[in-house]
């Protein structure tokens, strides 16, 4: 039985009370044609659910983490070690899953912080704390959203074409999404014409649940390979291009879905403006810059792969690097809830906080 999606889409959701309740993950490898909700009721499941990409996206991994420490607090009987060892062993579980995103190290600080000040409580209290943790960073997430996406529509005069890549919508997040956010706030403006959604190979994040999320919200978006964004851009169809991002490094380097530095060296070819839209949770002012940031290599499968179908012939040798990191010198402007900000990053960026 798979619940019915409301229009407001949502990555989880808690369900029942915290003494038995379950956390619900969207299973978004099964968009757009299933919509299936997994149970998950350990932080073992929860690790598994990033790792394998059930719930994706920076901000969204970040809040299934910190529901993770949650959950494995709640398990935590002190019978086999003790407290600190547990929530160092749960910290690492979750730390282990993705490299790149820099909201679960962020999100698994926030829990660390909150066992450190209630480290004198017992157990009942700080699984309780570590609820309400996850819970305000999951709403806090959706109103930084909301404050994001008005500031990024309040860069576009007019009717504005926007092209987009990887999925950076409610689905990556705690709700309506960054630079998807960004596009909804121009839609619901009446400022936006188009959207073009890079499929985002080899996951299709695009294909499968930007369209997806548009289609939900008639937003009016077309589909488009990757390799046909400078097709677009050479014809004048494009008049921005807006992505998310998994971390910003001090210096405004931009670690995002790979192909995103592509579309980086694109606009600057075609002098269109290229934005970042982030939480300020992405921003990671104690990494220098992108030469710093992990990028996480996946399984060669997904690109040898589509499902279940084999494209490539055995003993080809494949590369699956997830992310790529765009310099700082070819973002034009990085939105945030706190507003928006210009090159020089390394002096800008601090401003915001
Ligand atoms: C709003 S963060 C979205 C960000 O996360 C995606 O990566 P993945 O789908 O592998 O988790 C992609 O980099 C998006 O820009």
């Amino acid at each position: 039985m798979t619940d019915a999606i409301a229009s407001n889409v949502v990555p989880l959701k808690w369900e029942g009370d915290r003494a038995s309740g379950t956390l619900r993950m969207l299973d978004q490898r099964r968009l757009p044609t299933e919509e299936y909700w997994q149970t998950l009721h350990s932080a073992e499941e929860v690790a598994r659910g990033i790792r394998d990409m059930v719930i994706r996206g920076a901000p969204a991994i970040g809040i299934a983490a910190a529901f993770g420490m949650a959950l494995g607090m709640r398990a935590f009987d002190g019978e086999h070690t003790s407290r600190a060892l547990e929530l160092r062993r749960l910290h690492d579980l979750l730390a282990s899953t993705r490299p790149t995103a820099v909201n679960l190290f962020w999100a698994l600080e926030r829990c660390r912080q909150v066992a450190e000040r209630l480290e004198d409580a017992d157990n009942a209290a700080l699984t309780d704390a570590l609820f309400d943790e996850a819970e305000r960073i999951f709403q806090d997430d959706r109103d930084n959203n909301l404050r994001l996406g008005n500031f990024g529509a309040a860069l576009f005069e007019g009717p504005t074409r926007i092209l987009t890549h990887c999925n950076t919508g409610a689905l990556a997040t705690g709700g309506y999404g960054t630079a998807l956010g960004v596009i909804r706030a121009l839609h619901a403006q009446g400022k936006l014409t188009h959207v073009w959604v890079d499929e985002t190979r080899p996951y299709l994040q695009g294909a499968r649940l930007t369209a997806w999320e548009c289609v939900q919200e008639g937003i009016d978006a077309t589909l488009i390979t990757d390799s046909m964004a400078a097709h677009f851009m050479k014809l004048g169809q494009v008049d921005a291009v807006i992505v998310g991002t998994d971390r910003i490094a001090r210096n405004g380097d931009v670690a995002n879905k790979i192909g995103t530095y592509m579309l980086a060296v694109l606009c600057k070819h075609h002098n269109i403006p290229f934005y970042v839209a982030t939480p300020l949770s992405t921003i990671d002012l104690s990494t220098a810059s992108g030469d710093d940031i992990e990028i996480e290599q996946r399984d060669p499968a997904e690109v040898s792969h589509i499902g279940e179908r084999q494209m490539a012939p055995e003993g080809v040798g494949v590369a699956h690097p997830a992310f790529d990191v765009t310099p700082a010198n070819l973002v034009t402007a990085i939105i945030t809830e706190a507003g928006v900000v210009h090159p020089p990053y390394t002096r800008s960026l601090p401003t915001l906080f």
